[in-house]
């Protein structure tokens, strides 16, 4: 899937930007930014929900837009099935099967055993976490490709979350789906996303393969003897200050920094793993204090 050029004004404001990616086949791809940044207005526009200002959405190189039978390839999951509450599970059935060609009943009655889901009268009479996991059946259901998660773990106890990720990666590795979800939850995606694409005011900020970015910040606690050298604190992203000592995250492509950090004769030196959620405040946290 092809994301290209997106733009998208909505009542003459602008909320996407030419946003510009690509999502592998078998990939998880997150999508983070702060709120209101435009990760769902991006996630309704990828499902056709939303027709874009300009751009386009391709799959096999046709866009979505022009071609309306590939939508039964995208599925979109919003982050409260508020919509559909009065259907019952077997009207829901029946709606996604005539909407999906591919869907697949028995896999269906699989998984709603799998998570012990009963069939109800109302789903708006499931709990939320029933609710969230019965979402994810009948996306999984419709034997969709690209499966488009708004915030899939967001108020659900840890069993639930843990069931909702393990599936997620299941599918993926044995079902060649590809999943984009968008979530706060930065440690999750940390543990399952390939990609990870960083949206700030409408744009693309950064995109990373998430093993990649790993390789191309340090993040260092340090102390100096006295003030953080101007140049220094003017080529390191500050994460957090507690008293004279600074957490900060390094661009390893930045050769001159290490050199300047030994001159600098720092009375702590002491390298940490480097997290999503690091890179999140560095990005996208602005001048704003977050120590
Ligand atoms: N239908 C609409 N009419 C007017 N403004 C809208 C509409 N839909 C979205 N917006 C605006 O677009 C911006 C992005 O909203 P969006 O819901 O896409 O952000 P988000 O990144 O998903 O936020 P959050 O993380 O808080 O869920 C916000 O300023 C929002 O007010």
């Amino acid at each position: 899937m092809k994301v290209n050029h997106i733009s998208k004004l909505i009542h003459g404001k602008q909320i996407l930007s030419d946003i510009d990616f690509q999502v592998k086949t078998g990939s998880i791809v997150g999508i983070v930014g702060r709120n209101g940044a435009g990760k769902t207005t991006l996630l309704r526009t990828m499902v056709g929900i939303l027709d874009p200002t300009q751009g386009d959405v391709l799959i096999d190189e046709h866009s979505v837009f022009k071609h309306p039978q590939l939508k039964e390839q995208v599925i979109f999951v919003p982050d409260s099935s508020e919509a559909l509450k009065n259907y019952s599970t077997k009207e829901m059935l029946t709606l996604y099967k005539s909407i999906y060609p591919k869907f697949d009943e028995d896999y269906f009655h699989k998984l709603m055993r799998r998570f012990s889901l009963s069939p109800i009268n109302k789903i708006g009479n499931y709990s939320k976490g029933m609710k969230a996991l019965f979402s994810l059946v009948v996306a999984f259901s419709t034997k969709a490709k690209y499966i488009l998660l708004d915030e899939p773990t967001d108020g659900l106890d840890v069993i639930v979350k843990k069931q909702i990720l393990k599936i997620l990666v299941e599918e993926v590795s044995t079902n060649e789906v590809s999943v984009i979800i968008s979530s706060h939850r930065l440690d999750e995606l940390e543990f399952m996303a390939n990609d990870i694409i960083m949206i700030k005011d409408g744009k693309v900020d950064s995109h990373y393969e998430l093993d990649e970015m790993k390789e191309m910040y340090r993040k260092v606690q340090i102390v100096f003897n006295g003030d953080m050298p101007d140049y220094i604190s003017q080529h390191v992203d500050i994460l957090s200050q507690t008293g004279r000592v600074y957490t900060i995250m390094i661009d390893q492509q930045d050769k001159d920094i290490y050199q300047k950090l030994q001159e600098a004769s720092p009375l702590l030196y002491e390298e940490l793993p480097l997290s999503l959620e690091d890179l999140f405040v560095a990005k996208l946290g602005g001048d704003e204090d977050v120590s």
